[in-house]
């Protein structure tokens, strides 16, 4: 379901995406500034703003500089120039910005005396984290670990709709949806584990694939 979410929004953004793409690639920029750019954006959005409880600025800014992140690999697609480098750098800067975003939250939280938010902005932090964490050590043993129902896009999804329904008054919205995405965060994380566990166990027997 979560795949199919993120292919079918995905191919609903190339339209977009694809002449910016062009553009930028015309006037010399290249994918890796984009991916740092990008990066910096999220940073002053979530730390500039959210953190300060501007929710509604946060939330709109973090979503336009996240989106940049389709951005990139198109870029490196198109000019031929996919980089081992480029995988890195994208995943690395996602990291970077998903901690900046939930450690904003949870400043916020915290300068408003919410110690339950503050704990759900934690364990969303840290969930989030190794969920990704889990998909790398996988990779960088030879395994895949394409699975799970709270991917980085649903993660951001959620959070950022919490954040701004509070932002616009809906006060509970942001701490409701840090609980849903600390649940949904802690079971992909079980996801993945049993995926690789399958996957070694397969290998283990020799079976293939
Ligand atoms: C206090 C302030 C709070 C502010 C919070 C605001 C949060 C932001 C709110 C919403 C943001 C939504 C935008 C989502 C954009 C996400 C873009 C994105 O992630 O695209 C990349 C993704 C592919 O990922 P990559 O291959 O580049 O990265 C991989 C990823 O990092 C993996 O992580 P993992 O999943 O494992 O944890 C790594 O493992 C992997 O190594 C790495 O390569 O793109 C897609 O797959 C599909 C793109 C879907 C596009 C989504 C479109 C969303 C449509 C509209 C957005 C606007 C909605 C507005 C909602 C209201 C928000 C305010
Ligand atoms: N600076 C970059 C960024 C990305 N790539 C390549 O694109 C892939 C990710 O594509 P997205 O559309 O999800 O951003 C990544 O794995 C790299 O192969 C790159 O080369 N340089
Ligand atoms: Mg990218
Ligand atoms: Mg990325």
């Amino acid at each position: 379901m979560a795949k199919i979410f993120q292919v079918s929004a995905r191919a609903g953004m190339t339209r977009v995406v694809e002449p910016v793409a062009r553009t930028l690639l015309r006037a010399g920029v290249t994918p890796n500034t984009v991916t740092v750019a990008g990066t910096v954006g999220v940073l002053v959005g979530a730390l500039g703003f959210g953190a300060r409880g501007h929710l509604v600025a946060g939330a709109l800014i973090v979503t336009l500089f996240a989106l940049t992140d389709l951005l990139d690999g198109t870029m490196a697609r198109m000019s031929g120039g996919s980089t081992k480098f480029g995988a890195f750098l994208d995943s690395s800067m996602d990291r970077i910005a998903d901690s900046a975003v939930f450690g904003a939250v949870a400043y916020h939280l915290a300068t408003q005396g919410d110690r339950g938010g503050v704990a759900a902005a934690l364990i969303c932090l840290a969930a989030g984290g190794l969920v990704s964490y889990v998909k790398a050590r996988a990779e960088g043993l030879g395994m895949t670990c394409n699975v799970g129902i709270a991917e980085r896009t649903e993660r951001l999804l959620i959070v950022g709709v919490g954040g701004l329904l509070t932002g616009v008054g809906i006060d509970r919205a942001l701490v409701v949806a840090l609980w849903l995405l600390a649940a949904v965060s802690i079971f992909t994380v079980g996801q993945r584990m049993t995926h690789v566990y399958r996957q070694a166990q397969r290998a283990r027997a020799g079976v293939p694939g």
